[in-house]
């Protein structure tokens, strides 16, 4: 309720009020709304924030900078800098992508180098292509960055190490010398966030801003490693694991609330010819495009909560120095934001799309959330990158299931139990424990067969990173399944230890039964191969899936407004609580900047000599044309 909260129409502003109204706004937000002791930018409170703004900024200084100072930095270094960053009287950002390499973080080019005699670090960016590229916060806004960086001693190369660089004077915020920073400029989406450039020569650091929790440079340029080098990558773990609640399922709950409310209302076309035009979310067609997305919505919710909690448990155990759960949990987060975002984003544009001409206007509020959405699919590890991460897990487990039995997300590589499918009506197929095993022998059958394929290309004389390469659709295809089983899995769970009223039981459990089939009937081709259904089978998942459509179409309106999401954050003509669509598009495009004046006198100018020979014409004063 706090004016000084409300959102001023972003779509009728530049791209520089809106950085600078995000920046005003998180400010407000997180230094005279939020303060008490003890708040941190990476607290509980940041989910309510999240909620609460359309556009911030400070996303990568809150979401990543500083949960890296915790994770890389000793006590004294989290001690130094933490504060400062909590307070936001530094700003950072986390610089690791290049202008040439992102993906493949061992190609990065920016070097660090030990300068024994002044006991500092010389940073450069050699060429062109090791200029950072795309950090957020970066262009305009940080003041230091969390610089990822090859660490070089005498010569010798010990691979991609974190440096705290200060960039910006802390009282001019003029780029220091060596210094070229600034925005990279329109991007698809992401209108109020800085993302920039940053090109370094010759710039020297302190060696205690080497963030030193797994490895230390003595000031003779001895190299000491103190752990699990692997944990370097553990920033980018977290933020996947973080990423899925705040950037794919929140993004795609607004997205479902806009376009049931919009279909509820809508009124087109007549499914009886002898009565009345119809809302369309009355048409089975619209409710297969909308009601899916709504249930991935609460599964990708419950898969997500299970996901952070074995995060924080696997934390735990960090800090008692196993490491153990690593590479499950790098497995599991990257498969999960590589095909969570991909569901995601694709909802969020079917969604929209079922809106009509209005879901392509920006009132509607649907084109911000699918370019925003779309983002998800590349940073933080392209999803492609993060697929082939999550199968090369998934092989090797595959590999040792053969002699010792799995536990954890993988466990079922080990199950030889019979998996055969006996369903023989459309209830059955709605049996949450059936649809488990369903996705849990379609994930074993689809590892096992790209790892097959992979070992005879090998036995015939193909080089293992070939047989790799070629298979590399299959083993994409694999990483699918496995998250997919792991979504149904720890959803249904999750829905039958939930303690609620049986009828809101009811409910989850339609929904997640709908995403279940939603998944086997847009993948049915999977589950035919490999023996999991019969063709007669799978016609039975189609008739389960539209009979949950048709017994979820009166409460879904009611499940979306359970999102509770205000008009304010929605920000959506078609998406309001109250319903008025069209007095609210009418209102909207009236304050477009384009309609302050009724003649466009900029535009007039070209198009009045015209106008006026055409007047003459018209009143008989002018030769008509020979056209
Ligand atoms: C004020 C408001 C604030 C609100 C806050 C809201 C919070 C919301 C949260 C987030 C918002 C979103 C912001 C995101 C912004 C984006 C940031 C970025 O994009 S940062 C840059 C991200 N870049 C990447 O992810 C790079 C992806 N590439 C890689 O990770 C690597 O290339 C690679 C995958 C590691 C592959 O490299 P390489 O070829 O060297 O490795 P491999 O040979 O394949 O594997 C080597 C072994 O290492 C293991 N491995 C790989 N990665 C990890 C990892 N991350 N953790 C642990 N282990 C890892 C791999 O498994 C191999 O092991 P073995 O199999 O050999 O045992
Ligand atoms: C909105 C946004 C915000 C970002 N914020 C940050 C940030 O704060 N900090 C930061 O450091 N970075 C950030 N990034 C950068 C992001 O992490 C990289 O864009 C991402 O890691 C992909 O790297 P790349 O762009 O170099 O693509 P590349 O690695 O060049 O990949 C290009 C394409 O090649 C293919 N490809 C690449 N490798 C493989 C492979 N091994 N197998 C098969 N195909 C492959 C894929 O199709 C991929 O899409 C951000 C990016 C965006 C879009």
């Amino acid at each position: 309720n706090d004016t000084s909260m409300q959102h001023r129409n972003l779509n009728h502003m530049t791209r520089e009020e809106r950085f600078s109204e995000a920046m005003r706004r998180t400010l407000y937000a997180l230094k005279v709304l939020l303060p008490r002791e003890g708040w941190t930018p990476v607290g509980p409170e940041m989910k309510y924030l999240a909620r609460a703004i359309k556009e911030f900024t400070f996303i990568i200084h809150a979401g990543v900078f500083i949960p890296c100072i915790m994770s890389y930095g000793t006590n004294e270094q989290i001690a130094k800098w933490f504060p400062l960053a909590a307070d936001f009287r530094i700003i950072g950002t986390y610089a690791q992508t290049e202008l040439g390499h992102g993906s493949f973080l061992r190609g990065l080019e920016t070097i660090a180098t030990y300068d024994r005699a002044n006991q500092e670090f010389i940073i450069n960016c050699p060429k062109i292509t090791a200029m950072k590229w795309w950090p957020g916060d970066m262009g305009k806004s940080a003041n230091h960055v969390l610089l990822m960086a090859e660490l070089v001693i005498d010569g010798k190369k010990y691979g991609m190490h974190g440096f705290m660089v200060q960039i910006r004077d802390l009282t001019t915020h003029e780029p220091l010398p060596g210094v070229t920073v600034g925005d990279i400029g329109a991007k698809l989406s992401f209108e109020s966030v800085d993302n920039g450039f940053l090109y370094l020569q010759n710039v020297r650091i302190p060696r205690e801003n080497l963030l030193s929790k797994l490895s230390e440079v003595h000031p003779d340029g001895t190299y000491i490693k103190k752990g699990n080098q692997r944990l370097m990558y553990g920033s980018m773990v977290r933020v996947r694991v973080n990423l899925i609640a705040h950037e794919i399922v929140m993004p795609l709950a607004k997205a479902c609330t806009i376009a049931v409310r919009y279909s509820a209302v809508r009124r087109q076309g007549l499914i009886n010819p002898s009565k009345e035009e119809v809302p369309v979310l009355d048409y089975v067609a619209q409710q297969h495009k909308l009601l899916p997305q709504v249930a991935t919505v609460f599964m990708a919710h419950f898969a997500a909560k299970q996901l952070v909690k074995m995060h924080h448990d696997y934390s735990l155990e960090v800090e008692k120095g196993n490491t153990s759960q690593l590479p499950e949990l790098h497995a599991l987060s990257a498969g999960m934001k590589a095909c969570l975002s991909e569901q995601g984003a694709a909802g969020a544009e079917i969604v929209r799309r079922a809106c009509g001409g209005h879901g392509y206007s920006c009132g509607s509020g649907l084109p911000f959330i699918v370019n925003r959405m779309l983002a998800t699919c590349t940073y933080e590890g392209e999803n492609t990158v993060m697929q082939l991460q999550c199968a090369r897990y998934l092989i090797k487990c595959a590999d040792q299931a053969k002699k010792d039995k799995l536990t954890g997300s993988v466990w079922y590589l080990s199950d030889f139990s019979n998996m055969s499918c006996t369903a023989q009506t459309f209830g059955d197929l709605q049996e949450p424990s059936v649809l488990v095993k369903l996705h849990e022998r379609r994930a074993k059958c689809a590892v096992q067969h790209a790892g097959k394929k992979m070992q005879n290309m090998v036995k015939n004389g193909t080089p293992a990173h070939d047989a790799w390469n070629m298979m590399a659709t299959l083993l994409i295809n694999a990483a699918r399944a496995h998250i997919m089983q792991y979504v149904v899995g720890t959803s249904v769970t999750y829905i039958s230890e939930l303690s609620c009223s049986a009828s809101l039981k009811k409910i989850l459990t339609q929904l997640c039964a709908l995403y279940a089939l939603h998944n086997i009937n847009s993948n049915c081709g999977d589950f035919v191969k490999f023996g999991c259904l019969t063709s007669a089978q799978c016609d039975l998942a189609q008739e389960a899936e539209f009979n949950l459509l048709k017994q979820l179409r009166p409460d879904a309106v009611g499940i979306v407004d359970s999102f509770d999401f205000t008009d304010d954050i929605l920000q959506s003509c078609l998406g309001a609580y109250d319903g008025n669509v069209y007095e609210r598009l009418f209102e909207w495009a009236k304050q477009a900047p384009m309609n302050k004046t009724e003649v466009h006198q900029d535009s007039y100018q070209y198009l009045q000599p015209y106008l006026h020979e055409g007047r003459d014409v018209l009143e008989g004063r002018g030769r008509n044309s020979k056209l």
